[in-house]
């Protein structure tokens, strides 16, 4: 490739770099991005493992800051080619108030917007979420949908809301002036539920496992299919759209991409057994083993205690009804958007990507011993 033997010039921003998604966005931008010259990572906690990508040919730059700021973005967004809008506030949990939610995931969003704008970068690519879709509040199946797929998106809690409303601001400011007068080119990209490498769930479930003495119960139908998706391939997608964004800008610009690979449909606990059972797990119960009407009360209950002793203490527990009424509504992709707009083809197999997450959860293993 003629491109590839250039020198790198170009220079990226991912937001959110030190999360889950973003650490692997970032390693996997200076492994597969030739054109890279420098990559700011951004991010309100800087994580110790990016001093040692600072040795490499590219030039990382480690940014601490807060996207609710707006000074402190225009700044990171300053001379930068592409952003990479990963940072949000993940809380379906009630740990962060809804104004706090709304604050990082829409406000900062805008944020990210206005310094693209004002400071002339020209491409914007935003994580949104498969939660913008759905499930909705009815518990509607979204069966195998893609993204032209109709259905009925009503949103109570904070975090989809704030997702869809942050998505809805990207895609609107596709085409706007930036510095310069040229367009500005955005795209959403819409992960299922991520998993992989440093997912911090599959650490709970994994470590609640071993207080039960190695067993996990099933509380969800195995008919139940949740969408899921490897981390990696999350993570070139995102690659692969920031590379193609300006070549394509009249094909791309203001779309939304499911983030789709290999992996199985399955419900959201046996899924977590592909990886938690080679690791001496095992899900008890062919059948949930409580009635699900009695889940539903114990997700009301968590909900009530939590109001009752949030002046007191944070009780945030994974079951409650938001995750409970997620949990237990199919949601599944199934697409070829990305293939046929960008060229997307999964990086990682299926096989790979779950040996890499078996890999990394015995190595938590290990570590504990
Ligand atoms: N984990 C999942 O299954 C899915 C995640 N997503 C989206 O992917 C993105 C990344 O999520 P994860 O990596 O799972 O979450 P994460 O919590 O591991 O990463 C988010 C990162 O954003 C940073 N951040 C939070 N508030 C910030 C602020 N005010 N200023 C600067 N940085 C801030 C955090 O410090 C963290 O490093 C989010 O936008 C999320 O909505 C979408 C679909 C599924
Ligand atoms: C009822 C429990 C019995 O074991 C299981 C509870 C599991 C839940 C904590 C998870 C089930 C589905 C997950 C969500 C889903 O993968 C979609 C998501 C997308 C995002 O953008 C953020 C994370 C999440 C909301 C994810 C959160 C955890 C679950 C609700």
């Amino acid at each position: 490739m003629a491109e590839s033997a250039e020198a790198p010039k170009l220079v990226y921003l991912v937001t959110g770099g030190c999360g889950f998604l973003g650490e692997h966005v970032v390693r996997m931008l200076l492994e597969r991005e030739p054109r890279l010259r420098e990559l700011r990572v951004f991010d309100l906690h800087l994580s110790p493992w990016l001093e040692e990508l600072k040795t490499g040919p590219v030039q990382v730059t480690a940014i601490q800051g807060d996207v609710t700021q707006a000074h402190e973005v225009a700044a990171a967004v300053s001379g930068a080619h592409v952003v990479i809008h990963t940072a949000g506030l993940v809380d379906v949990f009630g740990r962060a108030s809804p104004e706090t939610i709304h604050k990082v995931n829409v406000q900062g969003t805008q944020n990210v917007i206005e310094a693209c704008v004002q400071m002339g970068t020209r491409l914007l690519v935003y994580t949104s979420s498969m939660e913008v879709v759905g499930p909705n509040i009815k518990g509607h199946p979204f069966y195998r949908g893609n993204e032209d797929t109709p259905y009925e998106a009503v949103h109570k809690h904070p975090y989809p809301h704030s997702k869809a409303q942050a998505e809805r601001l990207v895609l609107e400011a596709n085409g706007r002036k930036v510095h310069g007068g040229l367009p500005l080119v955005t795209c959403a990209l819409r992960p299922t539920g991520i998993y992989g490498e440093g997912h911090q769930i599959m650490r709970d479930f994994y470590h609640q496992g071993l207080r039960l003495g190695g067993r996990l119960f099933r509380a969800i139908p195995a008919s139940v299919e949740h969408g899921r998706v490897y981390v990696g391939n999350v993570a070139w997608m995102h690659v692969l759209v920031a590379r193609e964004l300006e070549q394509r800008a009249a094909l791309m610009g203001g779309q939304v991409y499911f983030c789709y690979d290999k992996s199985p449909y399955k419900s959201y606990e046996d899924f977590n057994m592909e990886f938690l059972g080679p690791c001496g797990l095992r899900l008890v119960g062919t059948r949930p083993l409580l009635p699900y009407w009695l889940l539903v009360l114990l997700a009301a209950l968590n909900a009530l205690l939590q109001w009752l002793l949030r002046p007191l203490l944070l009780y945030a527990p994974l079951l409650n009804p938001y995750t409970l009424a997620v949990a237990n509504t199919t949601f599944t992709v199934s697409t070829n958007k990305a293939q046929r707009h960008f060229g997307y083809e999964p990086l990682f197999s299926w096989e790979e990507s779950r040996t890499r997450t078996i890999l990394w959860v015995q190595g938590m293993e290990a570590s504990a011993q």
